[in-house]
């Protein structure tokens, strides 16, 4: 038998990409690139490149000033001296520490500054992505990317250019002392350099593999817990709570593993290094030693050597740290840019042009943008031009519809066919005729491919075969965003965000004045009903809609619709049951929003598709019939059995 299925827990196998390298050598290009972010707060990147080069000298002076006042006045007894060299040492530190801070604020500022950068372009790019994109990659990938990686990529901006740089002026500063102090005993120390080297590559290329699984395993910890919080109804119903408590325990233990072996890692490199400095520095006391009992060395150039030899072993840790960090920052910088780079599987044709637009409006179409709050409410019913003549295939019945006016958009499918992969089409030879103003019900078994032609309608795809038009032009020669300023979507989910309801609402219509959303929600005749809540529109409502009834979710998805006055609507109506009352006032809020604009709705009641001027009824991507209810009704075909069907189910006639 296979393995039983975790609902709402995906158990999240080891996709390709946690197979990228972990660290990636230098490339300039990527670095150019990141330090193209660094130009644009110019000023604070080169007030932090002088502070750098400063400190980078001020350290080694600071030590020289010490075994000076070591060597010299206080070796030969001159106490006034050593009182001078110490005011001279703390000025000097005063000065070097004082200059510190703002070395470390500005590193810490311009690493913001550019991790914010890169999230908010990240962000709009992943707004402007089509959905194929998100169906392709996975959602802890992308929050990974958003996240971790940028956190990596700040530590590079902020740390490795400019500790590197005072490390590394350190150990020269420190080097040239020791040649000139004692260039045979530096050449000893020169010696134990390849060997700290070594140590310290092995042990950080682990450090920096661990470090990144670790922060894998953490993103697919927080992705499936987003997923399993979401899906907490489904697996209550299910009662997969001890189930699901098992897997993400398992995701747990893993990325405890991860972060174990790292600790491991670091547990055995640092005393390592230590040991290893401090065999070294026997070695040193050996020979420094033995030229100070033999006179050739005087004890204060020994203790100034030992203060130089300290300068130049701690950067070698340090810029070996740095090194490993650049190079986890390159990968990480490669995955992010890749992000950014990726393309849309396909993108407005350039010669595209706007969707003219016949509703009143406040504004003016840019090449495809638009402003806010551009459109004023629509005009009162009795303004609107009469209905036009019947404009389906069928003679309908639109009396719901009677004091509209069909401002809507024509839409037309002629021998569409589509797959989202075009080796399989989930659409094939779809042709009918949406007039201005009038509704189209989709119905089908599931899978029959109701939701792809929305999908087309939306220009979320496009055609593998044949054409869509609206208002009679090519839906390739429109530009999307002209396109989805005249269209507004219902989906079946209803998705609210955390705020309050009438910030859900206003997301129709960002410009849009407290009293037009009011407005917007009495039109629907569903005022009281928002008003009876405790705070009215006002209140308050939790993450994906919480707090608010399913009736009142889809209310408010129909205001937010209502409120961008849009001329083609897309509703994927929501399967959940509700009681005949709020059914009803459903039903009658469907009816205003839908006047006079042309909708596509993938009913699941009864009473909607009554309402539809034309029903499609579809079958493994084929429209098999088409007409209205009572029409498709007496055919006795694939409609009449799925009605049947659905009388027995006890559906909401
Ligand atoms: N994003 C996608 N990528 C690949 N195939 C898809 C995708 N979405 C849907 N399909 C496939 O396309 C076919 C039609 O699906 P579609 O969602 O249009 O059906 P539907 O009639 O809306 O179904 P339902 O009533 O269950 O929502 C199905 O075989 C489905 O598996």
């Amino acid at each position: 038998m296979p393995p039983r299925r975790p609902l709402a827990l995906v158990h999240r196998e080891r996709e390709p990409e946690d197979d990228d390298p972990v660290i990636k050598p230098l490339e300039w290009g990527l670095i150019r690139r990141l330090f193209g972010y660094m130009g644009r707060f110019a000023a604070k990147r080169n007030a932090l490149i002088a502070l750098t080069l400063l400190r980078s000298a001020q350290l080694p002076a600071l030590v020289w000033l010490a075994s000076r006042i070591i060597a010299g006045p206080i070796a030969n007894h001159e106490p006034r001296w050593v009182l001078w060299g110490v005011v001279s040492y703390l000025a000097l530190a005063v000065v070097t520490d004082g200059m510190f801070h703002f070395r470390q604020r500005f590193a810490l500022e311009l690493g913001e500054s550019v991790v914010g950068l890169l999230r908010s372009e990240l962000f709009a790019h992943l707004q402007r992505m089509p959905m194929a994109f998100f169906n392709r990659v996975k959602f802890g990938r992308i929050i990974s990317r958003v996240t971790s990686d940028v956190e990596t990529i700040r530590t590079a901006v902020q740390d490795v250019f400019f500790v590197g740089i005072v490390q590394l002026g350190q150990m020269l500063f420190a080097a040239a002392v020791m040649l000139w102090v004692d260039w045979v005993l530096f050449l000893v120390v020169l010696c134990m350099a390849p060997v700290l080297a070594l140590i310290n590559h092995h042990f950080r290329g682990k450090l920096s593999r661990d470090s990144r699984a670790a922060q894998e395993s953490f993103s697919r910890v927080t992705a499936t817990l987003a997923e399993s919080v979401g899906g907490i109804r489904v697996t209550q119903g299910f009662v997969r709570q001890d189930l699901n408590a098992g897997l993400f325990r398992n995701l747990l233990a893993d990325h405890s593993r991860y972060n174990i072996a790292l600790a491991r890692t670091s547990a055995v490199l640092v005393p390592l290094l230590e040991l290893n400095s401090q065999f070294f520095v026997s070695i040193l006391l050996v020979l420094g030693g033995w030229q100070v009992l033999q006179g050739q060395v005087d004890v204060g150039v020994l203790i100034q050597f030992f203060l130089f030899a300290g300068q130049f072993f701690s950067p070698l840790q340090v810029l070996g740290n740095q090194y490993n960090q650049a190079l986890v920052a390159m990968a990480s910088a490669e995955r992010v840019f890749r992000l950014l780079d990726a393309k849309p599987d396909w993108e407005d044709d350039p010669a595209a042009a706007d969707l003219p637009d016949p509703r009143p409006r406040r504004g003016e179409v840019t090449s495809g943008k638009y402003q806010e709050d551009e459109y004023e409410s629509p005009p009162p019913a009795a303004a609107r031009p009469p209905p036009a003549s019947s404009s389906c295939h069928l003679p309908l019945d639109t009396s719901h519809f009677s004091t509209s006016a069909p401002f809507g958009a024509e839409v037309e499918f002629r021998h569409v066919s589509f797959g989202y992969d075009p080796a399989h089409l989930v659409l094939r030879d779809v042709s009918f005729v949406a007039k201005p103003g009038r509704m189209i019900a989709l119905v089908g078994h599931t899978g029959s491919g109701k939701s792809s032609i929305i999908n087309l309608v939306a220009k979320f795809y496009l055609p593998t075969g044949g054409e869509v038009l609206v208002d009679g032009r090519e839906i390739r020669t429109i530009t999307s965003a002209s396109l989805h300023h005249q269209l507004g979507m219902v989906q079946q989910q209803n998705f609210l965000f955390s705020g309050t309801v009438l910030d859900n609402i206003r997301l129709g219509r960002p410009g849009a004045t407290d009293a037009e959303v009011r407005d917007a929600v009495e039109r629907l005749g569903c005022a009281d009903m928002f008003d009876a809540m405790p705070g009215g529109l006002l209140a308050t409502v939790g993450e994906r809609g919480g707090g608010l009834s399913s009736g009142q979710r889809q209310l408010a998805c129909f205001a937010r619709a209502m409120l961008a006055d849009p001329r083609i609507i897309i509703l994927d109506e929501a399967t959940s049951a509700i009681d005949a009352v709020t059914e009803a006032r459903l039903q009658s809020a469907l009816a205003v929003l839908l006047r006079g604009r042309t909708s596509f709705v993938v009913a699941h009641r009864l009473s909607t598709i009554r309402e539809a001027d034309l029903v499609l009824v579809l079958d493994a991507g084929r429209v098999v019939e088409r007409g209205a209810h009572a029409d498709l009704l007496y055919q006795n075909g694939e409609y009449a059995r799925l009605h049947r069907r659905f009388m027995r189910g006890g559906g909401n006639a």
